[in-house]
Parts: structure tokens; sequence; C-alpha cells
């Protein structure tokens, strides 16, 4: 990318959006263009279609998309499904009949199969059945995948897929029910810290295993892909190292102080076993996450105390 490139950082207000911006500000692009929502709903082909015709992107970051933790992905599964298809084949397509230079879209660790061998390897795509409650989701951005590669194969299109890991970051969503683990368990220590409370309800049985990128390192690796990776294959980018969400919900009650018990709500649940990326195609590309969880953890309770 040329640092006067227009690049399209579609999602520019959620936690990886305003990380990939972030990061594009700090290497010095200046025509980085975006849209919020409400200025722009991705779901409206023609909406997309005029968008791309007047604004002719050069870079496209896919990082928009329906979003939401383990009962948000199980009760809205329709949305799921219907927002992200949506969503994606509009900017996808567009971006092919636009002339885009290059696209990158953002998968998730979510479309391997439930029972895959791990450390999950990129070639284990479409070798099982799916876990159910991020079943809709998972096949949206397994369609994604397709996508990007069939318009690769059909018409040349220089598209790439990148399969981050959990995420958690600045700008994360702290809903009580919708969110992810991570900021759900930050907002519910803080809570019972200030609340006096004796014991925070930790969904499942706390013994799933999953891995944890923090989202300046995603957009650290989207930004080092989209410079030197153009495969016609998915990449995974994480940590290559996982823990178990008691022992998460452990470093969380430490990180914001709460000393209180854990209790564990099995009626919530569990999701797929264990789901841990093997990274070594990315390492072998010479790039590797810096912020390890602990420190993450601190500047994500951080952001979260500033914006409460
Ligand atoms: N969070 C995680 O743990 C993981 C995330 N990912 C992937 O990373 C990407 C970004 O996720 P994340 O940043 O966490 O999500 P967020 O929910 O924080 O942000 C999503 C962004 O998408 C935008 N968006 C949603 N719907 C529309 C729409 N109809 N039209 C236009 N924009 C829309 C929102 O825009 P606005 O704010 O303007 O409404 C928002 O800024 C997604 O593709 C996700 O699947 C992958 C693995 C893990
Ligand atoms: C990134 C990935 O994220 C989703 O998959 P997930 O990893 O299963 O999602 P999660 O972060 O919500 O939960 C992880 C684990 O943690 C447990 N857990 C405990 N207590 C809370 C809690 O309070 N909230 C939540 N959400 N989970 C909790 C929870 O029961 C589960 O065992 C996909 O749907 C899809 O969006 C996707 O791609």
């Amino acid at each position: 990318m040329e640092k006067s490139s227009k690049i399209f950082v579609a999602g520019h207000r959620g936690m990886v959006g305003s990380a990939i911006y972030r990061k594009l500000q700090k290497e010095g692009y200046q025509n980085i263009i975006t849209r919020t929502s409400k200025e722009l709903d991705l779901r409206n082909q023609q909406a997309v279609a005029d968008f791309f015709a007047q604004e002719k992107p050069d870079y496209v970051f896919l990082a928009a998309a329906k979003v939401g933790g383990i009962v948000a992905n199980n009760t809205y599964r329709a949305d799921f499904l219907y927002e992200n298809l949506a969503i994606q084949n509009n900017v996808i397509h567009q971006s092919y009949l636009n002339g885009v230079t290059k696209l990158m879209f953002l998968g998730s660790s979510c479309i391997y199969p439930k029972m895959a061998p791990q450390p999950l390897k990129e070639d284990y795509l479409l070798t099982g059945t799916l876990e159910p409650t991020n079943e809709p989701y998972a096949i949206a951005k397994i369609a994604g995948i397709k996508m990007c590669d069939a318009y690769r194969d059909q018409h040349g299109c220089n598209f790439i897929s990148v399969m981050p890991t959990n995420l958690y970051g600045l700008n994360d969503n702290y809903h009580p029910e919708n969110s992810h683990v991570l900021p759900a368990l930050i907002r519910k220590f803080d809570e019972a810290k200030n609340n006096g409370s004796k014991e925070v309800v930790i969904w499942g049985t706390g013994s799933p295993m999953r891995e944890f990128l923090f989202a300046d390192d995603l957009a650290d690796a989207c930004y080092y892909l989209m410079e030197n990776y153009s495969e016609p294959t998915l990449i995974n980018i994480g940590t290559g190292e996982d823990l178990t969400i008691k022992d998460l919900a452990l470093a969380v009650k430490e990180t914001v102080g709460f000393e209180g018990e854990l209790v564990f709500d099995t009626s919530k649940p569990d999701g797929t076993p264990r789901k841990l990326m093997d990274v070594s195609k990315l390492h072998k590309l010479g790039w590797k996450h810096q912020i390890e969880l602990r420190e993450g953890l601190k500047l994500a309770y951080q952001d979260y105390l500033s914006k409460k």
C-alpha cells in the first residue's frame, strides 16, 4: 500500500476496525475512508454499489460484521447468518466490480469443526461438523472465505482471508448478555467489586479452553499480512497459547481486584471444548504477537473504566 492509497476500513468504530484504523494512522496513511452503519448500511446492495462507484477505494479491510458471544450467536441465529452474508456479499462483490487492488476478509476461529484436532491448522476447514451455538455465524464466515477464493480463481482478484482467534481490547462490547467472555467477565467482576457481592457467576463449566489476542496485535498482524501475504488460502492469527475459562476468570478477578468466589452456571452452554490456533504459518511469515494476556487484561480493564 502507498501512503496515499485510498483505504476503506469497514467497521471502523468496532473493536477490530478501530484498531486497524489506529494502526494505519500510526503508519502514516493519509487517505483512510470510513462510514458508520448509519451512514452506510453494508447490508444494502444499492447503497454499497453507490459508495464503491463514488469512492473507488484501492484497499479494503472488511471488519464490519454482526458479532457477539456464545449466547448472542445462539439466540439471533437468523441475524448472524443473514447480516454477515449480506455485508460480505456486497463488499466483496463491489470490490471486484470496482477494481479494488486488495481486500482482506476477517473470518473467525469458529469456522473450524467442533472436534477438529488441536492446534487448528488452516487445512482443517470443512473437515467436520461445526459447533451448533455459532453454526450460522460460522457458515457465513466460511461463505466469505470461499467467496474470496472464487473471485480470485474466476476474476484474478487479490482477496485474502484471515482467521483471528478470540479477541479483546479497546472499544470492546461489554453488553451483559451479548458480549464475548473476556469483556463480560471484566464487567461482572468490576460490578461485583463495587456492589460488595460475594460471588460472580461464570457461564458453563469453566473447562472449555480459549486463546485470546489483543485487538491492537490483531491490527498489527492484519497490516503485516496486507503488506506481505497474497496467497489463495486462509491464514490463522493468534498467540498459539490458551487457557481454561476458569483460569481466565481467575486472571480477570485478580486484574479487577475482586475478592469473592466464582460460581459456575452449567445451564449456560460451554460451546466448543477447545479452539487453539496453529500459528506456524503466521510465525514463518515473520509475525508474532507482542501483548501477553496479563498486560492486555490491564489495558482492557483501564479502557472499560474510562468508558463506563
Ligand atoms: N471480537 C472477536 O472476538 C472476534 C472478531 N472477529 C471478526 O472481526 C471483525 C470485527 O469484529 P469486532 O470489531 O469485534 O466487532 P464489533 O461489533 O466491535 O464491530 C463491528 C463493526 O461492524 C459494523 N457493522 C455492523 N453491521 C453493519 C452494517 N449493517 N453496516 C455497516 N457496518 C456495520 C459496526 O459499525 P457501527 O459501529 O458504525 O454500527 C461496527 O463498527 C468481524 O468480522 C468479526 O467476525 C473474529 C474473531 C474474533
Ligand atoms: C470469537 C468467537 O466467540 C464465540 O464463541 P465462544 O468462544 O464460545 O464465545 P464466548 O466468548 O461468548 O464464550 C467463551 C466461553 O466462555 C464461557 N463464559 C463464561 N462466562 C461467560 C460470560 O459471562 N459471557 C460469555 N459470553 N461467555 C462466558 C462460555 O460459556 C464459553 O464456554 C462465537 O460465538 C463467535 O462469536 C466467535 O467467533
